[in-house]
């Protein structure tokens, strides 16, 4: 591990620390959430959860909030959500349900929030995320998806009637852990497919293997998947993956990932103007002549000017950075980004035309 001085420690580490985490747990009907966070529960890990579960019925929709308190004691909120659609009014009821509970600050330390099956779980996650209110309080530490190793090939293969990119394909695109549960109910063949399947959306997100849901609870808690870590990991992608092609992680699917690297330094204004254009304006087309749309997406940064990282972060269109780790003399200069999304095959046409990708010798895993 390398010295740090405090002056060299990144401000967010201290910014954090009375912060509660927020873990989203989402994943297609009947994957194993609930049975994962009953697990998580009676586990032993230190930690005093409170959770708050999404659920909409046929009739009345609700949204339930309940929280275990240290000695296993329950108090419950109930809160409704109007139009049943957990999309579009997630944000004040989602805001309303983590603000009643931070009223019993100090009786928890660790927030899961369960989504609904059929959840996009970007709004939700960008509640807890940027929101100027609630980020005083709380933070997203990452996005759990849990998938069902025996229906999920049918479920990411469904093909939405407008076109539009489906829950299954959405959900795996966000995840920065996938749990690929049910693994008692398909063969080893079957599994390395789905998980090749699954690389072919989400080439970024760490896979864990379960049965029943038994995770160890450090791989889905603490994560820090939107702070400060992962700058090194961005950039260790080319040492350990080295060079393939740009297609090499899409099999066929119209969501994918790719992994952008850019050698040297690039000015903050031009990265403005690329996220911008990419992720507001939506103008960007990849060479078979689709808009790229992206879902998630992640950069390790070196800015002109700066002796330290610039972590940037994207969920659809919103997107955030924070100043992290020192360069070290002796580290190569770059700049790493990964992109997940629609159509982001054969983007490096497209991109060419930005400056940030302009004079560099740009490599695409
Ligand atoms: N065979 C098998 N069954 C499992 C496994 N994990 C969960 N189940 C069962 O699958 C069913 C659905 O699990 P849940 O935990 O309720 O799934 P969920 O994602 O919360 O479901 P919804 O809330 O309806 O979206 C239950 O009957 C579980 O007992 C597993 O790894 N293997």
């Amino acid at each position: 591990m390398s010295e740090e001085s405090d002056d060299d420690m990144p401000e967010l580490v201290a910014a954090d620390v009375s912060k509660v985490p927020v873990t989203v747990i989402t994943g297609f009907l009947g994957a194993g959430k609930t049975t994962l966070l009953n697990y998580i529960l009676t586990e032993q890990h230190g930690k005093k959860i409170a959770v708050i579960l999404n659920e909409f019925g046929e009739g009345d929709s609700i949204e339930k909030s309940m929280s275990v308190g240290e000695e296993g004691e329950l108090f419950e909120e109930w809160l409704e959500l109007r139009n049943g659609c957990l999309c579009c009014s997630v944000k004040d009821n989602g805001v309303k349900a983590i603000e009643n509970l931070m009223q019993k600050k100090g009786k928890f330390d660790y927030i899961l929030l369960e989504t609904t099956g059929l959840a996009d779980p970007g709004p939700i996650a960008s509640i807890f995320w940027l929101d100027e209110e609630l980020c005083s309080d709380v933070y997203l530490d990452g996005i759990v998806v849990m998938v069902d190793a025996k229906f999920c090939e049918r479920h990411i293969d469904e093909k939405k009637e407008d076109g539009s990119v489906n829950e299954c394909q959405k959900q795996i695109a966000l995840g920065d852990v996938i749990i690929l549960n049910k693994t008692d109910l398909v063969s080893a063949e079957q599994l390395s497919k789905l998980k090749d399947l699954i690389r072919s959306v989400n080439n970024f997100a760490k896979i864990v293997e379960t049965s029943h849901s038994n995770i160890n609870p450090e791989s889905i808690l603490d994560i820090n998947a939107y702070g400060l870590s992962g700058d090194t990991k961005m950039e260790d992608i080319f040492t350990q993956r080295g060079y393939s092609t740009e297609d090499k992680h899409i099999i066929d699917q119209s969501v994918g990932t790719i992994t952008v690297q850019i050698p040297g330094s690039i000015s903050k204004c031009a990265l403005d103007d690329f996220l911008q254009t990419l992720l507001w304006e939506k103008t960007i087309k990849n060479s078979t002549g689709n808009i790229i749309e992206i879902l998630r997406l992640k950069g390790s940064m070196c800015i002109e000017g700066s002796d330290r990282r610039l972590v940037v972060q994207a969920v659809e269109e919103l997107y955030d950075s924070h100043t992290t780790t020192v360069w070290e003399d002796d580290q190569p200069r770059s700049s790493t980004v990964v992109f997940i999304g629609e159509h982001c095959h054969r983007i490096l046409g497209s991109l060419k035309k930005f400056d940030m990708f302009k004079l560099a010798a740009v490599r695409v895993v």
